[in-house]
């Protein structure tokens, strides 16, 4: 069988590298990383991956790195992504991540590549208007980040239309988790996010973990997220690529679990896989967050026949304790 050549731009970021060790497991393609490494790791990247370092944004490094690698699809994993930046930087947001995936469509057209998978976000939604975030409800972000990622899932109807390009548009919940091979996982400069932030505690580098606000309208008063695993939304971008080639139909869907845990809920989850007490302490709420964001997953299950293995949230929390008890440093531990 004929293996299909892909780039993965991002491909040396915490989702990106999922994605190319989901890929190369199948066996089935030609994988190429193109990453400038701004926050990514080049020690992510497994051995019979090529690696192209350069930029989204620069136009020659594209036409070069297409020309050699002739592919026929690409996975969009490289935008920056701190929320609280992009409100008080949005010019760099729409420049790294608008600009930037203009440039590579443009790559795309001149190369004749017909399939585009995009790393869109639960952020399309803002604050949505039902428990369960289904595909078709209002789109409304409510900062610069998530209206980088609408004006691409916009733009790219109309790439669409003018130049054939089929595409999936994959909008994120809460990843998290790590490889179960325990070699990659999430290592974010300025960690941001809850579950390495949590685990930061029984590593011993920080004494406790904040809630950001126990007064939203959820049942322990925290806020309500659905968390799933890094690998499950790596899938879904073979799923994705697969139903592009066979049915060369372009959509978009939210991977989510249809399942919500507040942030107390994950503490707890942390306390249950690491055996450690986790002292918390509830400050006030960060801006910007909805009480609950969950999304269904019945669009890409029942479309995409994507299936999640990860079920449980302590097995989740459990593969990203793995993770960060071998890497304590992240990729800088030593060997
Ligand atoms: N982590 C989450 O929970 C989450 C949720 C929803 C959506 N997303 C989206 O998924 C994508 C990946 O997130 P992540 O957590 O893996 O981030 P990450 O920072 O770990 O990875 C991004 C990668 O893209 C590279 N990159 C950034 N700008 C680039 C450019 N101009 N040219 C070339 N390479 C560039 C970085 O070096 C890095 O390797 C982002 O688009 C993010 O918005 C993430
Ligand atoms: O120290 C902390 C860190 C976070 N939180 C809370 O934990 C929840 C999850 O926060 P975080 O892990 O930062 O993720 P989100 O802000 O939900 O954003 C992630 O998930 C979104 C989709 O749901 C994506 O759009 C973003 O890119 C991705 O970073 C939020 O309620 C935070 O307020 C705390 O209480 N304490």
């Amino acid at each position: 069988m004929s293996r299909t050549k892909v780039v993965v731009a991002g491909g040396a970021g915490y989702i990106g590298s999922h994605v190319v060790r989901q890929l190369q497991r199948t066996g089935r393609y030609d994988i190429v990383v193109l990453d400038n490494l701004s926050t990514g790791h080049k020690e992510s990247i497994p051995d019979g991956v090529a690696f192209e370092k350069g930029d989204i944004r620069d136009a020659a490094f594209l036409d070069a790195t297409f020309a050699k690698y002739k592919p026929e699809a690409v996975f969009v994993e490289s935008f920056i992504f701190w929320v609280g930046d992009s409100v008080k930087d949005p010019l760099s947001y729409y420049e790294n991540n608008v600009s930037g995936t203009i440039t590579l469509l443009q790559a795309l057209v001149k190369h004749d590549v017909k399939y585009f998978v995009f790393s869109s976000t639960a952020a399309v939604f803002g604050y949505p208007e039902n428990d369960l975030v289904r595909e078709t409800d209002a789109k409304d972000p409510i900062n610069p980040y998530g209206d980088t990622k609408l004006v691409v899932e916009v733009l790219l109807k109309w790439v669409e239309q003018a130049h054939k390009i089929k595409y999936v548009c994959l909008r994120y919940f809460n990843a998290c988790g790590a490889d179960e091979s325990g070699e990659i996982g999430e290592d974010h400069m300025d960690e941001t996010h809850l579950i390495p932030l949590i685990l930061q505690v029984p590593l011993g580098k920080r004494e406790h973990i904040y809630i950001f606000g126990d007064d939203y309208k959820t049942h322990d008063g925290t806020c309500i997220r659905d968390y799933v695993h890094v690998s499950d939304i790596a899938d879904a971008h073979i799923y994705a690529v697969e139903h592009l080639t066979k049915t060369g139909k372009s959509d978009n869907f939210n991977l989510g679990s249809g399942k919500g845990y507040s942030v107390k809920e994950i503490v707890e989850a942390a306390r249950a896989v690491t055996g450690h007490a986790i002292p918390a302490q509830v400050k006030d709420r960060r801006g910007g967050d909805p009480d609950s964001l969950v999304a269904s997953s019945e669009k890409a299950e029942t479309v995409l026949g994507w299936k999640r293995k990860y079920a449980t949230i302590n097995d989740i929390v459990a593969s990203a304790w793995k993770w960060h008890t071998t890497h304590p440093q992240g990729y800088r531990t030593p060997k």
